[in-house]
């Protein structure tokens, strides 16, 4: 088992007892004979922290040393949830830390819950970077995630009286042992002011004359990966005020609003936007866009030069990631910096940015592509304005000689939206500057190709790759299901899964097998258990873990269709209500479980979270029904509460209309984890169904190529009774407040319904029996169940990243070799 000696400090029980010891006494400041778990957490934490440091320096000097060519992914967004039991299984020592634990008087389990998630993201795009950060340290690539360190994450969801209520996420209260400050690594970031024409030796020059200047400072989070020393590095940065004093203001004696103005600058890295639907083109969010782009630059730059002085290298050494448009104006970035600062000229420098950068978008909708109004930018940079403008002339002027004066794809192409409001289209700017382009899964990308940016792809087809998303089998299995990867580690006779999802294959051979049939059972029943317990513990409700846990854990969006499942729930209900005493015997017992957070301005989300409580509160209480149905919403979704609900989950649910969902990575970790799929044909579930085959799920719902016709048809569209019984029933008052879901109930019908939940009903009820039929016969079920994960190696991040550095990035592994 690797990880025994790491560089100075032991790992064995002993030598971590005493380093455990030595930060509750030095770091935690309590008396090592008197801590609770919390101390306790955070004294351990800052002894892996230590070993983390080590394995961190000598990978960023083995890289230094090696120079290689790099990776900067960059993302506003990096969900992270807890680090240290992903930290202690990376380093491989779980074990000894909760030996060292124990012989303290502390249980390992109870230590980590101790630990708040690092919340510092929305959603699926937030949680793939995490992921990919994962295994780009176990691939022992050269890489560094750049992002913003929120001082508040996303905000907590707290459920009163079945309302979304949203409280401050202040995730740093008591510290964060995780991160390292790098006081000395700090960037001054400038917004707003002129942009002045001078003559430098002779030659004209634009020179941006700030209005404000920001200061931008480093935070560290190394990132370990699994089973080797590289340890990468995460590096957030936060807002602090500039050290440029206005000494005008201090003679006038406004030393108080002088103070107070500065610190205005730090509420550019205050709090994450939780509106993961579309932009409002807000003036802080373009702020926080440019603040981290800029300093991330000056840090890229600053590390290129230590070690070259010809910018021809730099296509060598850097490659860019854009995670969808936030980062995008780090084009018109390295543009200014090359043009203006390091003088290169225009077209050299635009041939550097186009190696350099490649961009990923995870939106399937035209209307969530980001636009920046032309006001905004000019007012808050004046200089990225001018050089978009001429990126989108000298692009135009190409255009033309490719295409002719085809006005209307010119101007759908123009980076440039003219119209009432004239806005900059970031999306089309990083079409036209980067050299890659992907979706995130087949069908998205197809989407992007034929729809999206089909006036693109017809230009530049070679730019347009597809990368299907991933997740890693770490933290989704070894960190939040240790007995079953325990379990798959014995029949596959090795661990090298966890580096190799492809050999869980080798789980199929036994999926018949009555003794792995029996193990496996035994472990779900477990997390089962350990589930209903929480269940019971957050909600009061009783449910019995030999119901079907039947799961949709993700944000709430009308097109990812929790509504359907809710009045999936109440055609269940109404059945079990109508049914005869004794053909209730037939009933399959249910556990249906929902969690996710609505963005706070999202309306109709919030009347889904609130019908979803008012269902229950009707069926849990309705002794008549039992344990035949319970309906529980699981408050405040995050990263911490999926690696619970995830291992006891027997069916989960992915029911987006066909076409709206990018790919999908909630399916990924539910698969690994051998729960099997009730699911819409959409996204990365497309792949998903080539993988295990449609016998080992459950789909239902037209087809891409069906919705738009089944649109058109709107009013038309046949609803089965079923459907409008269940409706009738929310809006009559069933489950009481009629008024409030009124508005809820009319985006089903008078030819709304633009979901088409009324359309795919029928075959969704249909979906749901085979479900029921399936789970009665065990030896099926479970035979199903160990081919979802045996056939889930495909869906890990390390695939999506090895085929991000060779067909992107082009970079190669740096192993740390001691
Ligand atoms: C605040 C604005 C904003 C807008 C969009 C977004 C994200 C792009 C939304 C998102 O998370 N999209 C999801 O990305 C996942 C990872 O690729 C996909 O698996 C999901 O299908 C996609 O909805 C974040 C923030």
């Amino acid at each position: 088992m690797f990880g025994l000696m790491d560089g100075f400090l032991k790992n064995d029980p002993v030598s971590l007892q005493k380093d455990i010891l030595d930060h509750v006494e030095y770091t935690v400041a309590r008396s090592r004979f008197n801590f609770d778990d919390f101390e306790a957490y955070q004294a351990l934490s800052h002894s892996v922290r230590d070993r983390l440091i080590e394995r961190w320096h000598d990978t960023q000097q083995y890289f230094k040393r090696k120079d290689p060519k790099r990776l900067y992914f960059l993302s506003l967004e990096f969900l992270m949830g807890r680090s240290l039991s992903n930290s202690v299984i990376n380093l491989g020592i779980r074990d000894q830390c909760a030996d060292a634990l124990n012989q303290l008087g502390f249980e390992f389990e109870v230590v980590a819950e101790q630990e708040g998630d690092a919340a510092l993201g929305n959603g699926g795009l937030a949680r793939l970077s995490a992921c990919q950060m994962d295994s780009l340290a176990t691939l022992d690539f050269p890489a560094i995630g750049y992002g913003l360190r929120y001082q508040y994450g996303l905000f907590r969801q707290v459920i009163l009286d079945g309302f979304q209520h949203e409280q401050p996420d202040y995730w740093l209260n008591f510290g964060n042992p995780w991160e390292i400050e790098r006081v000395h690594v700090s960037y001054a970031v400038k917004f707003y002011g002129t942009v002045e024409e001078e003559f430098l030796n002779g030659e004209k020059c634009k020179v941006w004359v700030p209005g404000e200047m920001v200061e931008a400072v480093a935070y560290d989070n190394p990132i370990p990966g699994y089973g080797t020393r590289n340890t990468i590095n995460l590096r957030l940065w936060a807002a602090k005020p500039s050290g440029q004093y206005d000494m005008e203001s201090y003679n006038t004696g406004d030393y108080i609003n002088e103070v107070i103005n500065r610190q205005r600058a730090e509420t550019i890295s205050t709090v994450l936007y939780p509106d993961d639907r579309s932009y409002q083109g807000k003036e802080l969010r373009l702020k926080q866009q440019y603040f981290f782009v800029s300093a991330s630059l000056q840090d890229i730059i600053r590390r290129f030069k230590e070690a070259h002085n010809n910018f021809d290298d730099f296509p060598e050494k850097v490659a860019l990631q854009l995670n969808d448009t936030h980062p995008s104006l780090a084009i018109a970035e390295v543009m200014r910096v090359l043009v203006d600062e390091e003088r290169l000229g225009w077209n050299r420098a635009w041939d550097i940015v186009c190696t350099i950068f490649s961009f990923t978008t995870h939106t399937v909708l035209p209307e969530g592509l980001e636009k920046i109004p032309v006001d905004l930018l000019g007012s808050l940079l004046p200089r990225h304005l001018q050089i978009i403008y001429e990126i989108n002339s000298i692009f135009m002027d190409e255009l033309k000689k490719r295409i002719g004066l085809d006005y209307n794809r010119l101007s759908r192409m123009s980076i440039v939206e003219e119209g009432a409001i004239k806005n900059i289209r970031m999306a089309n700017l990083s079409l036209v500057c980067c050299h890659t382009v992907n979706g995130v899964s087949r069908v998205h990308s197809e989407l992007l190709k034929t729809r999206v940016f089909k006036d693109f792809y017809e230009l530049w087809p070679q730019k347009f790759q597809y990368k299907t998303n991933g997740v890693t089998q770490r933290r989704w299995i070894v960190v939040s299901n240790p007995s079953l990867c325990a379990l798959i580690s014995k029949w596959l006779g090795t661990e090298a899964w966890i580096r190799d999802a492809d050999l869980l294959t080798g789980l199929r051979e036994y999926a018949a097998d009555a003794i792995l049939q029996q193990e496996w059972k035994m472990v779900r029943k477990v997390n089962k258990m350990r589930l209903a317990e929480y269940i019971e513990a957050m909600s009061g409700v009783k449910v019995s873990a030999d119901a079907m846990f039947d799961v949709q854990i993700k944000r709430i969006h009308e097109y990812k269709r929790q509504l359907l499942n809710l009045l999936g729930i109440i055609h269940r209900y109404d059945c079990i209500k109508n049914m005869e005493k004794s053909n209730r015997r037939k009933v399959v017992p249910r556990v249906c479980i929902i969690g996710g957070k609505a963005a706070p301005g999202y309306e109709i989300a919030k009347k889904i979270i609130k019908l979803c409580h008012a269902v229950a509160e009707k069926i849990n209480n309705d002794s008549d029904v039992g344990d035949l149905l319970k309906l529980v919403f699981f408050p405040d979704y995050n990263v911490s509460v999926a690696e619970l609900v995830i291992p006891g989950s027997d069916l989960s649910q992915h029911i987006s209309t066909a076409g709206h969902e990018a790919s999908g990575t909630g399916s990924m970790k539910l698969l690994m984890n051998g729960c099997l799929l009730l699911a819409t044909a959409d996204g990365s579930t497309v792949e998903i169904i080539e993988e295990i085959g449609e016998d080992n799920m459950f789909l239902f719902g037209a087809k891409l190529h069906e919705v738009s016709a089944l649109r058109d048809k709107g009013p038309a569209t046949k609803v089965p009774l079923q459907f409008a019984r269940v409706v009738r029933m929310v809006r009559e008052g069933y489950f009481g407040f009629k008024d409030y879901f009124k508005s809820l109930c009319d985006t089903l019908e008078g030819g709304g319904d633009f979901y088409l939940l009324g359309n795919d009903f029928g075959s969704y009820l249909e979906a749901q029996a085979a479900a029921d039929k399936a789970f009665v016969d065990e030896e099926k079920w479970t035979q199903m169940s160990i081919l979802c994960t045996a056939s889930s190696g495909r869906f890990s991040s390390d695939r999506t990243i090895e085929e991000y550095a060779e067909k992107t990035w082009g970079i190669e592994p740096c192993k740390c070799p001691f």
